[in-house]
């Protein structure tokens, strides 16, 4: 397809940054020219020495030779800085792009799945996100440091003794062998590491949210055991790992540095006038320099294969999620008119259906409560317009079908009971990698002042499933996302369950205020703003849904006037004196 966005593939990421790979590789390969240019300073100087204790030259010739090794210097680290700058703006704006894309998709992920393989699923794609792009930061650092810099080194070597630079460079290459010899026990290493870490984290979490349950049922100690077991497990592949990675380079640098002894024989005869070429000790000096600087050099091709082999393994585990699942994020739907006819449903294998013929119909600014008993079916209800099972009756959307015309995903906007939170921070919790309006969104949940008041405010971050925060503003940061992607149909499932009543009510109208348009749906056992609604549909026992107002089911419906009166004992008595 023309034009289409090939997300799960690396070149997309090197390809989109073009210009600043550009800006890279221009520093860069000043930055190799003047690598080059250090050695043969370093060669003339010490010839120069050699000249002027012979009294051959004046001292005072040194002086400009000497500044202009300065200046060169300077100018080679500064081409460094400049690189690094660029290669470390092209890794932030990857790790960005690949969030997005991330993000974009659990926007998309169907509920059910995403409940299956929760939060924590976004916990670790996100942190393969960064090792992902810090490999590929370290594969372009490296490229000219390491690539190009040889192939430099190399041509200086070369210009000076080509049949020399031969045997010499036969040992680098020896090392990048044993290098690729022992790619496999570095990727277990690596990949083992990796996977006890997961175990790791899965532990603590499980540790930290059944604390109070391990103490009071007596079984703190077999927890603690066996969490001691995965942090020792961790310790184990984590040395391992590192021992791997760091015995590596010694190894490769004892061996390409052999290469030094040949020069010192062979290139000590080219000084003496018995070798291949005619040398003077400028010539010797600055070969011997340079090869030094290319069998350093080329002990980093390991750290450059490290980052790749490590890069890949989180590469391979995030490609898949690289996709979005539509080729674009839906357009918000339009707003227009819900009418819900005949609906019904039975979850597969039940005897009898749990919602029984569901009718209403609402226009954009209405807010629909819905309530009944305790498992009534209130989130099954809720769930209905998601589209994930088949129902008897119709949804449509002003004239469009629900599932069929027009995609949920464009239409709703849902806060269930699991709060897919991740271990990232409030800011990108609430926006997805998307551009909104952070301060209205915090503002409509209510969560302004305490955001404010985090450690690093929107940048705090909030833990796996939001572990830090408390379980009142887990639900706000989720009232917040919904707020910061409107849709025009809003679907609350028991948002205010861990709120106080003045917090209740600022919610209710603020997320009204900043949703003018939308259709909200809320579903909740909590009837206090329910005389604020503009219908009600109550879920009776047999799964039957009376639709109706606030103020006929008190009049007329025992159940409702039953739950309303021991919630609200004050607003009940002042009803009922009205009513007298
Ligand atoms: N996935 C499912 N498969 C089968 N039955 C289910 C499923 N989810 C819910 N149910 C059943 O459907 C009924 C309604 O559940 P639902 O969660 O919709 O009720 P609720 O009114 O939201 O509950 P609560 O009062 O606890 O908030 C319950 O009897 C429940 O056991």
């Amino acid at each position: 397809m023309a034009g289409k966005r090939e997300t799960n593939r690396v070149s997309y990421y090197f390809l989109k940054e073009k210009k600043i790979l550009a800006m890279t590789a221009l520093s860069g390969i000043l930055y190799n020219l003047g690598l080059v240019a250090v050695p043969w300073f370093e060669g003339h100087i010490s010839q120069y020495l050699a000249d002027i204790l012979e009294g051959t030259r004046q001292p005072s010739s040194l002086v400009f030779l000497a500044l202009s090794y300065f200046f060169t210097v300077l100018f080679v680290q500064a081409m460094r800085y400049v690189k690094r700058l660029y290669v470390r703006r092209f890794a932030n704006n990857t790790i960005l792009s690949m969030k997005e894309t991330i993000y974009t998709r659990l926007l998309q992920e169907n509920r059910q799945d995403l409940e299956g393989q929760g939060a924590r699923w976004m916990t670790r794609v996100i942190s393969d996100v960064e090792a992902c792009a810090e490999g590929m930061r370290k594969f372009t650092t490296e490229l000219f440091d390491t690539g190009v810099a040889l192939l430099a080194y190399s041509a200086f070597l070369f210009y000076y003794d080509w049949r020399l630079t031969f045997l010499v460079l036969l040992f680098p290459p020896a090392a990048y062998l044993l290098a690729d010899r022992l790619k496999k026990p570095v990727t277990s290493a690596s990949r083992r590491a990796k996977e006890s870490a997961e175990r790791l984290a899965r532990g603590t979490m499980d540790r930290l949210r059944h604390a109070l349950t391990y103490r009071l049922y007596g079984e703190e100690e077999t927890a603690d055991e066996r969490y001691h077991r995965l942090l020792t497990d961790y310790e184990k592949r984590r040395i391992r790992q590192g021992l791997w990675e760091n015995s590596m380079e010694p190894l490769y640098r004892i061996i390409a540095m052999t290469g030094s002894l040949l020069i010192l024989w062979l290139g000590g005869n080219n000084v003496m006038g018995q070798g291949w070429e005619d040398w003077n000790i400028a010539a010797f000096a600055a070969y011997l320099a340079c090869f030094t600087r290319l069998a350093v050099k080329s002990s980093h091709a390991a750290h450059l294969f490290n980052a790749l082999q490590k890069a890949d393994v989180s590469w391979h585990r995030i490609r898949d999620f690289l996709t979005p699942l539509s080729e674009t994020a839906l357009p918000p739907a339009k707003p227009d008119r819900l009418t819900v006819s005949h609906v019904s449903f039975t979850y597969p294998g039940a005897s009898h259906a749990v919602i029984q013929d569901c009718t209403f119909s609402a226009a954009p600014s209405d807010i629909i409560g819905i309530t009944g008993g305790t498992a009534s079916g209130k989130s099954t209800l809720g769930r209905l317009f998601l589209m994930e099972s088949p129902h008897e009756g119709s949804i449509t959307w002003g004239k469009k079908e629900l599932g069929r015309d027009i995609s949920p995903l464009s239409l709703i906007g849902y806060m269930g009971h699991s709060m897919e939170l991740f271990n990232a921070s409030l800011e990108e919790n609430i926006g997805l990698g998307k551009k909104g309006n952070l301060d209205e969104a915090l503002w409509g949940a209510c969560l302004d002042e305490e955001a404010a008041a985090f450690p690093r405010g929107v940048k705090t971050v909030i833990g796996e499933g939001g572990i830090r925060l408390s379980g009142g503003q887990q639900a706000r940061v989720m009232i917040a996302r919904l707020l910061y992607h409107r849709r025009p149909l809003i679907i609350l499932d028991d948002p205010f369950a861990s709120v106080d009543r003045e917090t209740e009510d600022q919610l209710f109208d603020r997320i009204h205020a900043l949703c003018p348009d939308s259709i909200i749906l809320l579903i909740s056992h909590r009837l206090r703003t329910f005389p604020k609604t503009s219908q009600v549909l109550w879920i009776g026992k047999d799964g039957r849904v009376t639709t109706s107002t606030h103020e006929k089911l008190l009049a007329e419906n025992e159940d409702y006037r039953r739950l309303w009166a021991l919630q609200n004992p004050e607003m009940h008595e002042s009803h009922c004196e009205e009513r007298r």
